[in-house]
């Protein structure tokens, strides 16, 4: 009788959220404590080009970004085991994305004031949507455009309080109590 892996996903993992929410740190944590991989839909476009995401921006434009990220993240959805696929911040303005989530994922959008976000990414210029004299006011203005679609997500965690190990640990949490894990007391037979 085979024994199932204790951390045996049935779907994918996909982490939501603005920018600075903490997707690709939490994302990364979770993985290693659940041993399961995770895929980066920004470190593989920029892997995938060659160029940092300021220039892609800059010289393909955001369309071709965003078509970058629709096939990759049909391909991780259509292609991989399940895993965990942390995304960038925009995956959410485009409906079909959603099409292709909602066939096999469990979506976890990570959510932060303005304030927190602007804290931190106050010092960082990799995010060409955030470039402009005024950060803090883009984030806003941003947000409010942008909260709907990460209110779709299937699981809201409010990230302001919480550490990046805190935000994974309430993911893990969930995955186990709402049935997306096998248990590790069931035997596979
Ligand atoms: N819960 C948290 N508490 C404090 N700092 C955090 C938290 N989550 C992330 N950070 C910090 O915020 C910054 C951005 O985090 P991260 O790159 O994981 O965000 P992201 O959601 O993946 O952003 P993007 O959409 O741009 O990829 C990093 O410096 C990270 O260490
Ligand atoms: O929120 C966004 O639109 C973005 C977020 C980042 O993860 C990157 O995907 C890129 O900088 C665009
Ligand atoms: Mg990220």
């Amino acid at each position: 009788m085979a024994r199932l892996n204790l951390n045996q996903l049935k779907i994918h993992v996909v982490l939501l959220g603005f920018m600075g929410t903490g997707k690709t740190h939490s994302g990364q944590i979770l993985s290693n404590m659940m041993n399961v991989p995770c895929y980066d839909t920004d470190k593989i476009i920029v892997s995938r080009t060659g160029m940092n995401i300021n220039d892609i921006f800059k010289h393909y434009g955001e369309n071709y970004f965003r078509d970058q990220e629709t096939d990759i993240l049909t391909k991780l959805v259509n292609e991989k085991s399940p895993c965990i696929i942390t995304t960038g911040g925009g995956i959410v303005i485009r409906e079909h994305n959603w099409y292709v989530m909602d066939k096999n994922s469990v979506t976890f959008s990570l959510l932060a004031s303005p304030k927190t976000i602007y804290d931190r990414l106050k010092y960082d210029e990799t995010r060409p949507l955030l470039n402009t004299n005024d950060k803090f006011l883009k984030i806003k203005q941003l947000l409010i455009n942008r909260l709907e679609y990460y209110e779709k997500g299937d699981h809201l965690i409010w990230t302001d309080k919480l550490t990046p190990q805190e935000v994974a640990n309430q993911i893990y949490s969930k995955l186990y109590s709402n049935g997306y894990m096998y248990r590790s007391d069931l035997n596979g037979c």
